[in-house]
């Protein structure tokens, strides 16, 4: 199973919807994977905040108008990443979206961690509430969004409920460039899953991003990692290692569950 990162460069001058379309060019570039991801909020960029509202959308709008499109042309599977979405009471989410190859949206996922303390997102958008799998012919994802990938707890309930390939879309800022690899690694090894984790390059709002999206296998080794600018890289994951490696090293058999308060 091919899966295919595409860290976009996100650059204010860039109008959305020019974005939107050399995104879903580049997504229909891909067409010999099998899965392709996003960053999270590629249309806005992640710290441009004073744009939220003016780019929010339904869960049917353009974006999603534009990524089902280029995921049926392209005959993949599709988590395109992150929009600001805006539901019918008029709250703000951060919310991925996951498509099948026939351009259907399969699962949608609102950020459950905000990041920002009592700035930014944490005070613009809504939280979401409920983790999310997402099954596929040959492996299950769980969904996570950025911040959410420092809160270990979110990431062994999605494997919980069958997760072997954890997909972070980011917006990760470069001055925590090393908390990102990290974590991206910890994940990986401590569940015992493929970990996509997908970044945004460049910079915008004043933010120098991370980029360095990475590709790491159930037992913590990088398979292909980004640098810090616009990148597509891609890896072959096989299906069964995850099935292997908890087998043959079985950690999270060892599991103690419900020990009392210290
Ligand atoms: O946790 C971090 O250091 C970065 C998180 C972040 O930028 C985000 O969630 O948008």
């Amino acid at each position: 199973m091919r899966a295919s990162l595409i860290q976009v460069g996100v650059d204010q001058q860039e109008p959305v919807n020019s974005r939107r379309e050399r995104v879903a060019s580049r997504v229909r570039s891909q067409a010999d994977a099998d899965l392709v991801v996003l960053p999270e909020l590629w249309p806005v960029g992640a710290f441009a905040f004073d744009a939220f509202e003016e780019v929010a959308e339904a869960l049917d709008g353009p974006t999603h108008q534009a990524m089902s499109a280029a995921a049926r042309d392209a005959g993949v599977w599709l988590h395109a990443g992150s929009v600001i979405e805006r539901d019918a009471d008029g709250v703000l989410y951060n919310t991925s979206l996951v498509y099948s190859p026939d351009g259907e949206r399969a699962a949608h996922y609102r950020k459950i961690h905000r990041f920002g303390f009592d700035k930014g997102e944490a005070t613009l958008l809504g939280a979401g509430t409920e983790p999310v799998t997402v099954a596929l012919p040959d492996t299950t994802l769980g969904l996570a969004t950025c911040y959410d990938l420092r809160f270990p707890e979110l990431f062994r309930q999605l494997v919980d409920a069958g997760a072997q390939t954890l997909v972070v879309p980011a917006g990760w800022p470069a001055r925590r460039r090393a908390h990102w690899s990290l974590l991206a690694r910890a994940r990986a090894v401590e569940n015992q899953t493929y970990v996509l984790a997908c970044g945004t390059g460049g910079t915008h709002a004043g933010v120098e991003q991370a980029g360095h999206s990475v590709i790491v296998d159930p037992w913590g080794e990088v398979l292909a990692e980004a640098g810090p600018d616009e990148e597509i890289i891609s890896a072959e994951l096989d299906p069964e290692l995850v099935g292997k490696v908890r087998h043959s090293f079985p950690v999270l058999r060892d599991r103690v569950l419900g020990l009392p308060t210290p």
